[in-house]
């Protein structure tokens, strides 16, 4: 049987106070795959991922890391999972070398088997191991956090939002990181509010609404799942009244000349859409059409969870 990279079952965590941040969740996270933790703020994504690091205590259910409960082997699950929090945590005035250091140390790694060259090469970080940390840009910083959550060499690392407020170029670069690190062995399981992000990079999505699981699919199938199309049509002549049929979902003019119209791919194709179009007297000069994304997919989940 092969074993899972995490494993939860049934996790519950009720705060003080009342509030019921997860509601008795449970998915298997597969060992060599990206995973995409979903969800919208407050959802319970980081208190899953705070209980897994060891942070905050669960209420119930069970987890483990690697086949390590975290109870009942709380040492080997934190040793095989490294996490990457939202917050920028390092001492600016050690340097990037000195601060892999350090934290191989507080992991434990004794010195022949530290990695430090090898993680700072890894991350594009080799010509700054002797910067201080606080002269690296916030690209190189983010990269140093995820050099410091690999010093132990875990074989499942989580990354928190890894590129909130990162700009686009330097986004590329950290998937590419995320990749060649996965590529190398390593499960990766991150949160994003990127559905781009997730859809890109995931080979699996498992997606938190109100504390509760609501998907958890291959990312191709979940965004297969989106059966909203939408054509966006030209037409010849001014429009005078907004065309209607049966087949249209949703239609709207969003130009004198141009009206997009939803349907339900499932139900219809394009072509009958645009043989309505030219039934009601228009000529179609231009058609584009737009594929549904994991984003309509999200919307359209959390919107039927929440009803
Ligand atoms: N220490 C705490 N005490 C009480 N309630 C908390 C605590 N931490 C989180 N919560 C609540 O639990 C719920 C889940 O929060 P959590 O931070 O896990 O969500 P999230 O999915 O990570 O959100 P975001 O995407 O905004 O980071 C929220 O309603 C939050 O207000």
């Amino acid at each position: 049987m092969t074993q899972s990279a995490i494993a939860i079952d049934s996790l519950s965590k009720t705060y003080a106070g009342g509030k019921l941040a997860l509601d008795q969740v449970s998915f298997d996270v597969p060992r060599g795959q990206i995973f995409g933790l979903l969800g919208p703020n407050g959802a319970g994504k980081s208190t899953l991922i705070n209980i897994l690091a060891g942070l905050v205590n669960k209420t119930g259910g069970s987890a483990s890391i690697w086949g390590f409960d975290i109870d009942a082997h709380p040492r080997n699950a934190k040793a095989a999972i490294g996490i990457v929090n939202q917050e920028i945590l390092f001492d600016p005035f050690f340097t990037p070398s000195e601060t892999l250091e350090i934290q191989a140390g507080l992991y434990g790694v004794p010195k022949r088997d530290r990695r430090t060259g090898e993680l700072l090469a890894a991350m594009g970080l080799a010509d700054k191991a002797n910067a201080y940390a606080r002269t690296l840009s916030g690209g190189m910083k983010r990269r140093l956090m995820v050099a410091k959550a690999m010093v132990h060499a875990p074989p499942v690392l989580v990354l928190d939002e890894p590129t909130a407020g990162v700009d686009i170029e330097l986004r590329q670069q950290l998937w590419n990181y995320v990749r060649a690190l996965n590529r190398a062995g390593t499960t990766v399981v991150l949160t994003t509010h990127y559905l781009e992000e997730a859809e890109e990079l995931c080979d699996r999505i498992a997606i938190i609404n109100h504390g509760r699981l609501i998907a958890n699919e291959p990312t191709r199938d979940l965004v297969g799942k989106a059966q909203e199309k939408q054509v966006v049509v030209t037409v010849d002549r001014d429009i005078a009244a907004t065309p209607d049929n049966v087949c249209f979902q949703k239609v709207e003019a969003s130009g004198a000349r141009t009206l997009a119209i939803t349907y339900a791919k499932d139900r219809v194709n394009a072509g009958e859409v645009l043989a309505a179009v030219q039934r009601d007297g228009y000529g179609i000069v231009d058609v584009t059409t737009r594929e549904a994304d994991l984003e309509d997919v999200f919307l359209s989940l959390t919107r039927a969870a929440n009803a």
